[in-house]
């Protein structure tokens, strides 16, 4: 999955421009394009036949999010999401909300958080893979389709889980590339040796010179 995190629907435009329109892309729209674009840049990815992660994870009182998800199930999305630190009941609410129309997961910890910032933020004491374990079997409690997590935590997740509960990894980086504010990376070979069943990547393709380029050569190590 690419992550499009540009300002607006004419970056969109644009960067889209540089594949071949015969390339079936998924594509994460988070936070600030929905902010910016709204709906409209959901149905112009659709229009081009694109999947869409829509990745704002929701994390609120549960009848909030059932709310939100109920106007979300409108939108045609193929994947969307919550924080799992929201709860069991919130999970369940939000899958309520979505009425089986659009499969559901949930953040464990971000993948820009460390060890020692969950310790010491969150004031959680146990390792940062224990927690992990434990908001990914509350997820599977709640009955949603996986989790989002770092590659590091997928081995232990699918067997603290099932083998079909889904890891969706932001947080990977071609060897080289700018680690910027992640802590928990991967490559996309590894994650996809260790496992992983969706990569995510922004920058190191979004910010590159040539972004399809970058694209297929991420792909093919995915792949490899
Ligand atoms: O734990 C998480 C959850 C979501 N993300 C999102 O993935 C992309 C990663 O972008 P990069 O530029 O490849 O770092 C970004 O949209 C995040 O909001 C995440 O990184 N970690």
């Amino acid at each position: 999955m690419i992550a499009m995190d540009f300002p607006g629907m004419s970056e969109v435009k644009a960067f889209l421009e540089q594949f071949d329109k015969a390339e079936q892309l998924y594509l994460k729209v988070g936070m600030e394009l929905f902010y910016a674009a709204g709906p409209d840049v959901i149905k112009y990815i659709k229009s081009l036949g694109h999947d869409v992660f829509l990745d704002l994870k929701l994390h609120d009182i549960p009848n909030t999010v059932k709310s939100a998800m109920r106007v979300i199930r409108h939108l045609d999305v193929d994947l969307t999401n919550v924080h799992a630190a929201g709860g069991v009941e919130m999970m369940a609410e939000a899958l309520d909300g979505l009425a089986g129309t659009t499969k559901l997961i949930a953040v464990t910890q971000l993948t820009s958080t460390s060890e020692k910032q969950m310790h010491d933020f969150q004031n959680i004491q146990t390792s940062l893979t224990d927690s992990v374990i434990h908001y990914a079997k509350k997820t599977q409690e709640a009955g949603l389709a996986g989790v989002v997590c770092s590659a590091q935590e997928v081995e232990m997740i699918k067997a603290a889980t099932s083998k079909a509960f889904i890891c969706l990894t932001p947080g990977i980086r071609p060897i080289g590339a700018a680690v910027g504010d992640q802590k928990r990376v991967m490559t996309p070979a590894k994650a996809r040796a260790i496992g992983s069943d969706f990569i995510v990547v922004g920058r190191p393709i979004t910010q590159a010179e040539k972004p399809n380029e970058a694209y297929s050569l991420i792909k093919s190590q995915w792949l490899s």
